[in-house]
């Protein structure tokens, strides 16, 4: 039988690109939130699929195994109907929209929020030298007025001393999370949803779990101060960022809050 070759156009390219992307966030999103097992098991069962129904075309089983992908979509959906919500709020979130509009235009990034970003910067910088536990989430698109109301509401303009105040050892609020929201103190003394990612280092206990939980299910930035070690990290989309320098703090900060 002759070879015949088949001509990929530039929509066949763009094609591949597309679901190669897809995979590849799909592949981060589960690597985050501990169900990476889950996302080879997919993976396999599509391989033995195509197998099956279409190269062997065993007419039995490829029917079985086309009864299970129909209803293995709505399985997939309302597993992992967090990592869904994740992905969606990634696609959509306005830092995505501006990094792309400044992409297209050619537009530099703002230097704005420096006067909201150091005094936190500041605050952790101490907070790390007195060895004082402290957590703190930066609001983004995603509202987190639910979280808010777990806590004390504040609503005060970001100040060093105030932060380090409410984190003081045996201060009233310092158990739980602050919630920095709209360039204010929104609340604090808040309860954050712990992540279940199994990968977490052992030695990273229920303040770094929270702050890699809120991480995971919004698109909030938490920032930690390691009551035992002084050190200072970051959970964003999902990841740590850990010990970190007070240059790259700021940094991480600026870029995060930046419109
Ligand atoms: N779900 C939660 N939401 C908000 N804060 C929490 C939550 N769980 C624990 N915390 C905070 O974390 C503190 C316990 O920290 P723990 O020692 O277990 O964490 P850690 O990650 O080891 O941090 P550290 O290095 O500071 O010890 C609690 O006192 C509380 O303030």
């Amino acid at each position: 039988m002759p070879f015949s070759f088949t001509i990929l156009t530039i929509k066949d390219v763009i094609d591949i690109l597309l679901v190669a992307f897809l995979l590849y966030k799909t592949y981060k999103l589960m690597k985050s939130s501990g169900s990476i097992n889950v996302f080879t098991g997919i993976l396999v069962f599509i391989v033995i699929w195509v197998i099956v129904s279409q190269v062997l075309q065993m007419r039995l089983l490829g029917s079985i195994f086309d009864k299970l992908v129909s209803v293995g979509v709505i399985a997939i959906i309302v597993l992992f109907q967090d990592e869904i919500r994740h992905f969606l709020l990634s696609l959509g979130s306005r830092h995505s929209t501006n990094s792309l509009l400044r992409f297209f235009k050619g537009k530099q990034k703002s230097d704005g929020g420096k006067e909201d970003i150091m005094p936190i910067v500041m605050a952790c910088l101490n907070m790390s030298k007195g060895k004082v536990g402290a957590l703190i989430v930066m609001e983004r698109d995603f509202p987190l007025d639910d979280i808010a109301r777990t806590g004390d509401i504040i609503d005060a303009s970001i100040n060093q001393r105030l932060i380090e105040n409410i984190f003081f050892k045996n201060s009233p609020l310092h158990d739980g999370a602050m919630i920095i929201s709209h360039k204010r103190i929104e609340a604090a003394g808040c309860i954050l949803p712990v992540s279940h990612n199994l990968n977490i280092p052992k030695e990273l206990g229920l303040r770094h779990r929270a702050a890699l939980g809120i991480s995971q299910e919004t698109d909030a930035m938490a920032i930690i101060v390691s009551e035992e070690t002084g050190g200072i990290s970051i959970a964003y989309q999902g990841e740590f960022h850990l010990r970190l320098s007070a240059e790259e703090l700021e940094r991480m900060l600026t870029e995060a809050t930046m419109q």
